[in-house]
């Protein structure tokens, strides 16, 4: 299971080139950090990644994804269901048995910090429990690629830690992760990074930094 990017580059018509010859490997276990000034085409490549738009330029080859989960930075669900049972719901939908559904996404809400909130309701949840919660719930439906787009960007700096503090556990070797942020914390509690780089003169050609390991 692997995401491959080769020679990619976007631009939107009539725009100059956001970002070019973007050459990454994403990988299963890794949590991959995807940063850059705002405008710089961090949400688009993230739609590129899964295919949701065509790039104007190189390849995007997604081997092994067929569910691909998405995190974006307002945490919504519905108010008055619980929080077990929002994590519990897409095990169930799996046709996971309900003891062991339950069970499990007892043990997902504890990895993310929540589970003396499991009987909590949605809306009762500060920002940084319901971010925390819909990160578990995305990993609790097991999905081969997750894309999660300015997870603190909601947060004031101190919630904001409370998330950052759980992205080094979202590390799965069953799901290839990727998080478009602004937030340095975030980032530093990736595995891999790739940032597309400083905007200069309207175009940022061939200025894109990619850190992951090859
Ligand atoms: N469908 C579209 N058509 C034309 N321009 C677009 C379209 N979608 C995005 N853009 C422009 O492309 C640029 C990159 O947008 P994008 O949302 O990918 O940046 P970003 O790095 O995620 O920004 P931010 O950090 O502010 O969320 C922006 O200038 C945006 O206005």
């Amino acid at each position: 299971m692997r995401v491959t990017l080769t020679g990619l580059g976007h631009r939107f018509a009539g725009q100059p080139w956001l970002f070019r010859g973007l050459d990454a490997l994403l990988r299963p276990g890794e949590v991959t950090a995807l940063t850059g000034p705002s405008g710089s085409g961090k949400s688009t490549l993230l739609n590129l990644i899964a295919g949701w738009a065509d790039p104007a330029e190189g390849i995007v080859v997604r081997e092994g994804v067929d569910r691909i989960g998405w995190v974006f930075q307002n945490p919504f669900g519905p108010p008055r269901r619980t929080a077990l049972d929002l994590v519990a719901y897409p095990l169930l939908a799996r046709g996971t048995p309900r003891a062991t559904a339950a069970e499990e996404a007892l043990g997902t809400l504890d990895r993310f910090g929540l589970a003396a909130l499991a009987d909590r309701e949605f809306r009762s949840l500060s920002g940084g429990e319901a971010q925390r919660l819909m990160l578990a719930r995305a990993i609790a439906a097991g999905p081969e690629l997750l894309l999660i787009d300015e997870p603190t960007a909601q947060l004031d700096p101190v919630t904001a830690d409370t998330v950052n503090a759980v992205i080094g556990r979202l590390a799965e070797q069953r799901t290839i992760i990727v998080i478009a942020t602004h937030d340095p914390r975030t980032r530093d509690a990736c595995t891999a990074h790739v940032d597309l780089g400083e905007r200069v003169a309207g175009d940022r050609a061939e200025r894109v930094r990619v850190d992951a390991r090859p």
